[in-house]
Order: C-alpha cells, then structure tokens, then sequence
C-alpha cells in the first residue's frame, strides 16, 4: 500500500478518493452520465481489444458530446474529390469542432481563426478541409507554389498532420506534401508543393534561403498554437516566419488549450480572427478516466511502472518523464530487465526518430517512454494508457515547482482519442508532486482518482473494466 508519506498530505488514502481537493460532484457526475465515452472513431461500429462495442453515432448524437454535430459534410459545401476522401477515411460526420470552424473559415474574404476544442476531437480535419478547399491546382505554376504553410511543435507532429492532409485529398489530382523538418543529407534546392507542412526552425531556414517561396501563400496554420507562440524560441520563429508571408495570409490557430494570457497574444498573431472558445472545466475528454497512485520515492516509481508491464502491453502505452536522463535511464533499466520498451526524446536523431514513432503507430512498439516533445497532437488510436511516470511541471530556477496543466491535458489527451476510452495514471512520489497534481485537478475541476491497492493482479483487472466500461466509477476505492 502506497502510504501517506509518499505525498505527505496527511490524508488517509481512503479521503483522497472520496473527497479529492479540487473535484467536484459534478465532475464526476458528468463523467457518468457520458457513458458513452467508450465509442470508436472511423467506422461507425467498432470492436476494440477490449471488446467493447459503442456506436460511434450515439456519441455524434448527443449535444453534449464534443463529437456532435447537426450537419454532414455534404453540408459544408466540400469539393466531391474531398468528400471521396473523407469517406475513404470513415469520416462519417464531421465533429462539433469541424461543424463549427468549417463555415468560418471557408467563407471569403478569408477570416483568421482561433479555435479551441478538446483533445482528439478533429482539429486537423477541421483545418485540413480548409486548406484543401482553397488550393488552386489547376496550373504547373500553382502546384509548384507553396500556397498553405502548417507550422507544429515537433518533427512527428508535423509528419503526422502531412500524412493527413495527403491521406484526405488522396482523391484531389496534382496534390502533393511537402516536409519541412531537420533533413539529413542533402537538401532539395526548391520545396515545389502546395502544401508545406514544417517546424517553425527549418521553415525559417527554408525561407531564408529561398528554398521555400511564400509570394502565392494563402494560409498559415499554426497547430498547437499556444504552445508555438508562448516559447520562446518557438514564438519568435513563429512570427519571423509570418513576417515574410503575403499580408493577405489567412492565419489559422487551433489548440486544445489557450491559458488567458495566451490568448492575447494568440490575437494579436491572428488579427479580427473569428474565435471559438471554451471554458476550462470543459477542457477534459469524459472517455479518459483519471488516476494517480502514490509511490514512496523515485525507486518506488519505477518498481511500479515495471509491474504494471503487463497492462502497458495490452494495448499500447506511453510514459511520460520531465527529461531526456529520466527516460534514456528507465528505458535501460527496462531493457536489462527483458522488457521491450522504446524511447523517443529531442535527444534523438531524426531518421531514428521516424523510425520509433512509425514502429509505435504501427504497433510493432507497443510502450513508448519520451518527454513531452511527444505531449502534443500525436494521434495514435490504440494508446489506451498513459502515465505521468513524473506530475508535468513548470519549472524556474530558485521557484517552487508547479503543476502544468495545458501539458498535463496534452499529454492524457494521447489517450481517448475521437471518443475512444483510455485510462490515465499519474505517479506521486513527493508532497510536492502531490500539490502539483492537486493543482492540475482543481485548474480543470476534474476529478483524478487514487489508485488504493498494491495488489497488481487487481489493478490490471480493474484498469481492464474500466477500459471496457467507463462508467463503473469507484472502482480503484479498493485497499488491498
Ligand atoms: N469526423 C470524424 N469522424 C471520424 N473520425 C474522425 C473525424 N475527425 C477526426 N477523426 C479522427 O479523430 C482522431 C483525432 O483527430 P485529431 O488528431 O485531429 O484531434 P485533435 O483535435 O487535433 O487532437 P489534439 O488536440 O490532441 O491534437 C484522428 O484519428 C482522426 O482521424
């Protein structure tokens, strides 16, 4: 049994569970009436691992799932090649996120966008369908011009976001992608595409040295957008890059989360931007349950994660640790131990990192540790799990620690994804990491459940029901 001294609230486990600081009833009420948080994306009917069977449109149905929508695609006035597409990926019904944002950003003159919805609920569609329905491919010249810039935070994202626009305007001739992240060997002397998608860094580069032509560019998107804009390296890549578009650029901003001082800043990057919003406490996707389990000290940690082996390889798992040392050392550890495990940091070079993230996609990895280079927009539909291996945390030198919440919500976002249902477990090994997860919790108004019992049979069976079953709340209130 986890003990009190691990988080030093001096609380009794059993009180943490009933009466977390910061959740509230409703939270967890709400969480109950969404039971049907366990749906599948793609195809309407769907059967997972853990055999579960949820419609999908039963989700779409309810109005207060961010999945609703009144409207088909057909609606939104889409070209026939991208509707081919979209049915070619099983899109049946676009999302509450998609409904929304693709009138607005259609209409013309083009308005710049702020939109906000929860994690794994489409915004890539929703931006993708935008900038397919304005490419103009009908000359050699205009293939070859760059006319829509996608900007994200880190290689895989950005690799992920252009295999789905290629994937969605499959149907759509002369389309092409184009990649503008850290290449090894030789660089093309043009990006010749209508469509680029980058990291803010190399798409600087490839601009300078005129390898990437911005004069026919019509639409920037910055995915992750509060993220891109508040590091700093990051922002000011970010506006030194728009600085070289065309004035008339539609600029696009989505993310999951824009903190209020953000915000601000978000509306100066994309001015008279129409702007779609929502409230903290509606941040959480109701399909991912939340817990976290106390553990004695860093040893205890990872004693923990190697017993829980087994259940991160039902499906698949990521581990989430503050830095690149704290991963390559548990992925060693692991490793010595037997355990097949992979690990992704900025510390890796990017050839190799392709290769990981394509082996996780793929399943032929199935426990992926990394840091939160990987926390945002990776979509990866069989991740049932997520750990917080360490509290994600804002850290200044000579500061206490504090919690993070945008990454907290990005990271478990990895899970659950399109109505899908993942579990997430946060390890606490200190008062302080305590008080971070408190934090967190009260930021959303959500509820993260304690984990009570050490016996690890009982823990996979129960991570399993819940998995199976999202609405069979209470379950962890067991004391072993
Ligand atoms: N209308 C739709 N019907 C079915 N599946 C969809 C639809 N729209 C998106 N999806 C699927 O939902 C999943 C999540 O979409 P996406 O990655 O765009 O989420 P997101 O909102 O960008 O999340 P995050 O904030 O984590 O980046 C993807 O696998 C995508 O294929």
């Amino acid at each position: 049994m986890a003990s009190d001294q691990g988080s030093g609230t001096g609380k009794s486990l059993e009180e943490r569970i009933t009466k977390p600081e910061a959740a509230s009833t409703d939270a967890s009420d709400n969480a109950n009436k969404d039971g049907a948080s366990q749906a599948l994306g793609g195809s309407d009917l769907q059967e997972s691992e853990y055999d579960v069977q949820v419609k999908l449109s039963d989700l779409q149905a309810d109005p207060n799932n961010p999945l609703f929508s009144v409207k088909s695609f057909e609606d939104l006035g889409l070209s026939p090649e991208i509707l081919q597409g979209l049915v070619a990926m099983k899109f049946l019904k676009p999302s509450k996120i998609q409904e929304r944002a693709l009138p607005l950003l259609l209409n013309n003159p083009p308005t710049n966008m702020i939109g906000q919805s929860q994690s794994g609920t489409g915004k890539t569609a929703a931006f993708t369908l935008n900038i397919l329905s304005r490419l103009q491919l009908d000359t050699e010249e205009n293939r070859k011009a760059p006319q829509a810039l996608v900007l994200a935070p880190s290689r895989e994202l950005a690799r992920q976001i252009g295999g789905v626009i290629t994937e969605m305007g499959r149907f759509m001739e002369h389309l092409s992608v184009g990649m503008a992240v850290p290449m090894e060997g030789k660089r093309p002397s043009r990006l010749e595409h209508p469509v680029v998608c980058g990291t803010p860094g190399t798409v600087m580069d490839l601009i300078k040295k005129r390898i990437l032509i911005t004069n026919k560019l019509k639409v920037l998107v910055l995915d992750e957008a509060d993220n891109m804009l508040d590091q700093q390296g990051l922002g000011d890549q970010c506006i030194r890059v728009k600085a070289l578009l065309p004035k008339t650029v539609q600029v696009v901003l989505f993310s999951a989360t824009f903190d209020d001082h953000i915000r601000h800043y978000a509306a100066k990057f994309a001015p008279n931007a129409n702007e779609i919003a929502l409230k903290q406490e509606e941040l959480t996707v109701e399909g991912i349950r939340q817990f976290y389990l106390d553990c004695n000290n860093d040893e205890d940690k990872y004693n923990v994660l190697v017993k829980f082996y087994g259940l991160l390889t039902v499906s698949s798992s990521i581990i989430f640790v503050e830095t690149r040392a704290t991963a390559a050392e548990i992925r060693e550890r692991m490793t010595k131990e037997g355990h097949t495990v992979a690990m992704l940091t900025g510390g890796v070079e990017g050839s190799i990192r392709d290769q990981i993230i394509d082996d996780f996609r793929e399943g032929r990895a199935k426990v992926l540790i990394t840091t939160n280079v990987l926390s945002r927009g990776i979509d990866v539909s069989t991740v049932s799990m997520v750990i917080n291996y360490d509290i994600p945390q804002h850290f200044k030198p000579g500061q206490p620690r504090t919690g993070d919440p945008q990454t907290y919500l990005h990271r478990i976002g990895r899970t659950g994804r399109f109505g899908r249902v993942g579990v997430a477990i946060s390890f606490v090994s200190s008062k302080e990491e305590w008080q971070m997860l408190m934090e967190i919790q009260k930021y959303f108004n959500t509820l993260i459940e304690g984990i009570q019992t050490r016996d690890w049979d009982e823990v996979e069976k129960l991570v399993k029901k819940v998995i199976k079953n999202p609405r069979a709340r209470g379950d962890f209130a067991v004391t072993s």
